[in-house]
């Protein structure tokens, strides 16, 4: 059974910063906020956590093993390399979903996104360590078959976008609404999705969804592991089976 500990990270007080004293060149805003997910990506990523960007001014993090320390921590160094401050708030769950829910939850409780008194908010109780198990944490990566000739190679790169943006709104969709899973975005034709125990079948269909829907297939590797970082190189090595033998479908563990 997956226990999965997620890290909502949100940029306290962002939106009026974005206006004060008036509004601040949007170069700058798109450099600090990719700067900001860098820096985020490798203080978790050297945890061995993932970082997803979302919504840039809002993150998540699948952050299992990662304790209330060591968050402190990167929220201390983050307040000292940015004109901005972050939140973090942690929240476990049977699915990623309700681990998210939990998250949000309680920095809600703490106060607005455009709130100037809630800053720093460090809230959640991560996986105690006795209790964390080899199968807390599901990854599937999931990639387009044959982009570069479909795609890359054939239309002109905004066609492109779309037709692999196409495939991420259908699959978020259909796995956040059928099965509690939340699935990111990654670059090139890659979604990685924070899953509960899914099995086979399930991600078959998923697949079969988004190729009636839009027309996009896809193959996934999946992998599991007490932490993102082993479960997301488990999927990783999945995926390149399921190139060598041509399945759709690869568990890191077959
Ligand atoms: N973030 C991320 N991007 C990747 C990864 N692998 C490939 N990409 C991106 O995906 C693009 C397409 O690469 P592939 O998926 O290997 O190529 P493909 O044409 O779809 O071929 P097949 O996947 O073998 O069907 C690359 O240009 C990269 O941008 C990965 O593991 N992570």
């Amino acid at each position: 059974m997956t226990n999965t500990q997620l890290t909502l990270i949100q940029i306290d007080n962002y939106g009026p910063w974005t206006v004060t004293p008036e509004p601040r060149r949007e170069v700058d805003l798109q450099t600090l906020q990719s700067r900001l997910y860098a820096d985020l990506s490798q203080l978790f990523g050297n945890r061995d956590g993932y970082v997803f960007f979302s919504r840039f001014d809002n993150m998540v993090a699948v952050t299992n093993g990662i304790d209330t320390d060591a968050h402190a921590l990167i929220q201390e160094s983050i307040g000292n390399r940015y004109p901005v401050t972050v939140s973090l708030s942690i929240g476990t769950g049977e699915t990623p979903a309700t681990a998210i829910e939990t998250a949000s939850e309680q920095l809600q409780a703490a106060g607005s996104a455009q709130a100037s008194d809630r800053r720093e908010i460090l809230r959640g109780e991560p996986v105690a360590d006795p209790e964390r198990t080899a199968e807390d944490v599901q990854i599937a990566h999931f990639d387009v078959n044959d982009a570069t000739g479909k795609y890359t190679d054939r239309l002109n790169e905004f066609d492109t976008f779309i037709n692999i943006e196409q495939s991420y709104a259908e699959l978020m969709r259909y796995l956040r609404e059928t099965h509690d899973s939340l699935s990111f975005f990654v670059g090139g034709d890659n979604i990685i999705a924070t899953c509960p125990d899914l099995d086979a079948e399930q991600y078959h269909d998923a697949i079969d969804h988004v190729s009636e829907a839009v027309g996009v297939e896809l193959k996934v590797g999946v992998g599991r592991a007490a932490d993102a970082q082993s479960a997301g190189m488990a999927a990783k090595h999945a995926l390149e089976t399921c190139r060598y033998d041509g399945r759709d479908v690869v568990f890191g563990d077959q």
